[in-house]
């Protein structure tokens, strides 16, 4: 059991006895986390003292313009895990294709692959709003000792050890899962130690706060406009709340504490929605079911989606279990109305 203000790396050791058997790999790579994100907090800390926000002058793979702290938070991951040779891929978001991660013999003798999104939120790193990372781990499928290939990365969500978060907020948070609960943990940055300050996190079951870029309504689903009309109701516990901040690590963050629900649907101008299921959608998926929450695309379980592509997008659906239950009944009743209307236009 969770003991209050443990430090991370003594929780991880302790937890260490849920893998009877194991070589202590997967701690040495989430302690190598530990200390990635200390060093992109640090960054993220001085945005604006220093010559580190704004555009960097480049595109990445999704034709997004990358921001400077996106390309700085990816070269310190990167390079933390290279260094500490824990690894035997990773895929980034900012990185075309995946990475192999040679041993300094040349060798492949790691068996996890990390896949990552080091700074979620690019749209908010220059107006000082919070901003974070995805982290989700896998286990190589191809043999261990020859280069990783794509299908170690292209497993569906339900295949991931390990899953997590940082948040650089009015405090910088590291939350994970390795499938047995969710645990939240702060950085005292006067003493650069993490502390277990939410001990197995849960979802409340429902909530009043829905998450949605409203600006795009007009674009959306029926089943998505339906459902916030639904919100929008004076009846019952309703109106709910709308809460936006734009980074969707944070957003999910407070509506896993508060109760909430986010949306990032498909819509006319992103016809698979935005985020990417491998590095967005999956790693936070496995922390909302972790925490007794839901996660789907508006009809499937995010986890059961089988990939084909590293940076494929997948409408989103999250949060607490009976708002996301909700949700899923507007689309579904949705669809069935439009396949009737589309039935019964075909068959005139
Ligand atoms: O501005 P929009 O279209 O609402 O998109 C916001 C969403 O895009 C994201 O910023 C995408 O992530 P990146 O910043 O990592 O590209 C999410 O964090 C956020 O939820
Ligand atoms: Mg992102
Ligand atoms: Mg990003």
């Amino acid at each position: 059991m969770p003991k209050p203000n443990q430090t991370l790396g003594e929780f991880i050791i302790e937890n260490q006895a849920d893998f009877p058997g194991s070589s202590g790999e997967l701690s040495r790579l989430i302690n190598s986390i530990r200390l990635a994100a200390k060093v992109v907090n640090h960054e993220v800390n001085k945005a604006g003292l220093v010559d580190i926000i704004g555009a960097y002058g480049e595109r990445n793979v999704q034709g997004e313009e990358q921001q400077k702290l996106d390309v700085m938070a990816n070269k310190k991951f990167i390079q933390t895990l290279t260094n500490r040779e824990i690894v035997c891929g990773i895929a980034s978001e900012e990185e075309d294709d995946f990475i192999r991660i040679e041993g300094h013999n040349g060798d492949d003798k790691n068996k996890y692959v990390l896949l990552m999104d080091p700074l979620d939120g690019s749209s908010n790193i220059d107006v000082n709003v919070s901003v974070g990372t995805i982290f989700s781990i896998y286990q190589r499928v191809t043999p261990i000792g020859t280069p990783v290939q794509m299908e170690d990365f292209l497993q569906p969500g339900n295949k991931q050890v390990a899953a997590g978060y940082i948040i650089y907020g009015t405090s910088t948070m590291l939350v994970y899962t390795t499938g047995h609960g969710v645990n939240g943990f702060t950085l005292n940055p006067a003493l650069g130690s993490w502390y277990l300050s939410h001990p197995n996190m849960k979802y409340p079951e429902n909530g009043r706060i829905y998450s949605i870029n409203e600006g795009n309504y007009v674009h959306f689903p029926q089943g998505v406009k339906d459902y916030i009309k639904y919100c929008q109701e004076e009846k019952d516990d309703r109106p709910y709340t709308s809460r936006y901040i734009g980074s969707m690590v944070s957003d999910i963050h407070r509506n896993m504490i508060k109760g909430g629900i986010f949306m990032y649907p498909q819509f006319s101008k992103a016809p698979s929605g935005k985020l990417r299921l491998l590095y967005e959608c999956n790693p936070i998926a496995f922390i909302t079911e972790q925490a007794g929450g839901k996660a789907s695309d508006g009809f499937q379980r995010i986890l059961d989606i089988v990939p084909n592509e590293l940076h494929q997008r997948s409408p989103f659906f999250c949060g607490s279990k009976k708002m996301v239950e909700k949700a899923e009944n507007f689309m579904r009743k949705s669809a069935e109305r439009t396949d009737y209307q589309s039935f019964s236009f075909s068959s005139k």
